[in-house]
């Protein structure tokens, strides 16, 4: 099956095509989708901050208009991403979450971090560029370990503060410079519940572009200790049986897959897919 949706720089000089417009407030929306013919786009009143050519859908070319402040435009809402991911269309949700990124980096990488003088998009490239310090930024991405730790039949899920109520997940924490993934996985289980793990197993990534985590996933076995919640972070942790689990998070998140697929297996399902 070929993808509907690639990515790509495409020359901003070119007209026509799709474009989405992100706000402080989300993407624009109307009973059509986020998508706008781009030519129409750019005649409403938008305080565009800058505009790229983020890629193909089903062959068209696709722009984002990164927008400095929220307007209004005659029939249209504005809607974040996380609103996309929980709803329907998984491709729209691809096509969106790449914006953001790409959007998010662009407003943040206006100004050289060196030298502090405005820097420029590098035509063909995705990078921002200052020429006296001949120094190039790309997207920034943020690897995030995420762990669900097992005992037998038994799985350990916890509650942040942030959770939806009732809501018990993996443990996730973002890798700090000098270590590797494993030794971030330990860390982050020790700081979030000071429990030992063991048999670390790599299951899978994803793509998490809230803002730009990339999210590594993995098994691992209860290896000792006792669980102790993290102040602030952990709210409650708990072991919890596959036959008796709490609510879990979005079917399309890493950490729930991680949980399905570990419950797949110990009950000998058909083991589910990774949503991309
Ligand atoms: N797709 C999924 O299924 C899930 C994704 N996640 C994501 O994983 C990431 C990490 O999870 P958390 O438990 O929130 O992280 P965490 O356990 O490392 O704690 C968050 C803290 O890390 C620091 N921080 C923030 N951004 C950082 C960065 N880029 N690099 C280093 N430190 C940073 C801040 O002090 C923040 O309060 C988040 O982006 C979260 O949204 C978390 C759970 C499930
Ligand atoms: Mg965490
Ligand atoms: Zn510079």
């Amino acid at each position: 099956m070929t993808s509907r949706w690639t990515t790509a720089v495409l020359d901003t000089d070119q007209p026509g095509g799709w474009a989405v417009a992100r706000s402080p407030e989300g993407f624009l929306f109307d009973d059509n989708g986020a998508l706008f013919p781009r030519e129409w786009l750019k005649r409403q009143d938008l305080s565009i901050l800058a505009e790229h050519g983020i890629g193909h859908l089903d062959g068209e070319p696709v722009y984002l208009l990164e927008l400095r402040s929220v307007s209004e435009v005659p029939g249209c809402g504005w809607k974040g991403l996380r609103a996309f991911m929980l709803e329907g269309d998984h491709t729209l949700y691809k096509v969106l979450g790449y914006a953001a990124q790409i959007g998010t980096w662009a407003r943040e990488h206006r100004f050289c971090g060196n030298c502090g003088q405005p820097m420029t998009q590098v035509p063909g490239e995705r990078a921002m560029y200052c020429q006296p310090c001949d120094l190039r930024s790309y997207p920034r991405i943020s690897p995030s370990m995420i762990v669900l730790i097992t005992r037998g039949d038994e799985v350990l899920l916890a509650r942040s503060p942030r959770f939806v109520t009732g809501v018990y997940s993996t443990l996730a924490g973002f890798a700090e410079p000098g270590e590797s993934a494993e030794e971030c996985l330990i860390r982050e289980v020790r700081e979030e519940v000071q429990i030992e793990v063991k048999n670390i197993q790599y299951i899978g990534s994803q793509c998490w572009p809230f803002p730009h985590s990339m999210m590594l996933g993995f098994h691992a076995e209860y290896a000792g200790g006792e669980i102790v919640c993290q102040e602030d972070e952990i709210e409650d942790a708990q072991w919890f049986n596959v036959h008796d689990l709490p609510p879990l998070p979005a079917s399309r998140s890493i950490a729930r897959y991680l949980i399905d697929v570990y419950v797949a297996r110990r009950l000998g399902h058909a083991e589910p897919v990774l949503p991309g």
